[in-house]
Parts: C-alpha cells; structure tokens; sequence
C-alpha cells in the first residue's frame, strides 16, 4: 500500500517535470500502481486507517506525488454536494470548459507541500474530460463542483504545475469578478 513516505515533496524534480503520455492498455505493473493510487485516497479518507498509517487525507493523487511522471492520477470524491467520483484515468485532457470560473473559499492544499499556502486559486467552473481507463477504455465525463476543481488540481501535477502557481503573490484573496466561490 501506498503510504506518505512514498509521496515527494516540494523541491523534488519530478514536481516540476511534464509528465509523459502512457501507452494503453497499462502494463499490469502500471496497472497495480494505479490501483494503488485510488486505494491511497479512500485509506485516507477512512478515519481509522488514515490514523494507523498516518495518512494526511486527499481527493486526488497524480503519479508525479509518488515519483512517477506518466500521465494518469486518481480521484475519490464521495461527498454529499456533488456526484460521486471515483476513477483513476489515463492521458487525461480537458475537451471543454466553461467560460465561468470557480474557486474554493478555503483555498487548496497539496500532500506535496507541508505547508498552508493562503489563497484563491481560480480554476474552470465546469470541464468536459476525456481520456481512458487503465483498461484502455475511453471516458468522457461532464464535472462541476469540487469534482472539476480536483481534475484540474491533478491534470496541473501531470504538467508540473503547483497550485499555488495561480495565486495572486501580491492580493492571494483578490475579488475575481469572473469566479464565484464554491459551496
Ligand atoms: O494532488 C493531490 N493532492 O495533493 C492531495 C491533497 N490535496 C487535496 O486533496 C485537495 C485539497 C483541496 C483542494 C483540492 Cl483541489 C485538492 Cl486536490
Ligand atoms: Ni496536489
């Protein structure tokens, strides 16, 4: 299993390499550590086990987190507010977005970087997605709400890109008239 020692931090190269396009179907090596990926989320949003293993709790992983720059991530979003999400996709794109932005009033974190890092980071309302199953079967897939933030928290890893890239150094709680906070 997956645990935290085996999730880089800041100053790692691999956070900042862009990762490559992976060649499908998976090998059943890369296909293990995808199932791996998605199981880190869901210990660590489980109480007990996050506890035992000491897991800081996450809706996303992208393979760069576990230094391993190909192009997939998980993400395990099982929250009332929004359709459930729970998939580990290969050589994702964003096909569409809305025009409309959106942001989390209480800003991102990153099980990469062990520290707070205050601020709005403005993100596309709502994404069209597509890309494939370990499997090599094709989804697309409509998100909106924290599923949507979250994909675009995961697809910035895959181009090693922080979230902490889009906030404003100098006004990080600036007014963008264009974004509305979510919730
Ligand atoms: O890349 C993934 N992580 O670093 C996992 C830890 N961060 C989160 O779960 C998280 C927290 C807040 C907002 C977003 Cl969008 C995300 Cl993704
Ligand atoms: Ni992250």
């Amino acid at each position: 299993m997956i645990t935290m020692d085996r999730i880089i931090r800041e100053g790692h190269p691999t956070l900042r390499m862009k990762a490559e396009e992976m060649a499908l179907p998976l090998s059943e090596e890369e296909k293990e550590t995808a199932r791996q990926m998605l199981e880190f989320l869901k210990n660590s949003q489980n109480p007990e086990i996050a506890e035992r293993y000491g897991l800081r709790p996450g809706i996303g992983l992208a393979a760069n987190q576990i230094d391993v720059p190909k192009r997939m991530f998980a993400l395990h979003i099982v929250d009332e507010d929004s359709e459930p999400v729970s998939f580990v996709i290969v050589n994702p794109k964003i096909a569409s977005h809305s025009g409309a932005k959106a942001y989390l009033p209480g800003g991102e974190g990153c099980l990469s970087v062990d520290r707070e890092v205050p601020g709005f980071v403005p993100r596309y309302a709502k994404v069209t997605i597509k890309g494939f199953t370990p499997d090599g079967e094709p989804i697309k897939r409509r998100l909106k709400g924290l599923p949507a933030i979250a994909f675009q928290h995961e697809l910035d890893h895959l181009n090693g890109v922080m979230f902490y890239d889009h906030i404003d150094p100098d006004e990080p709680f600036r007014n963008y008239p264009d974004a509305k906070p979510l919730g």
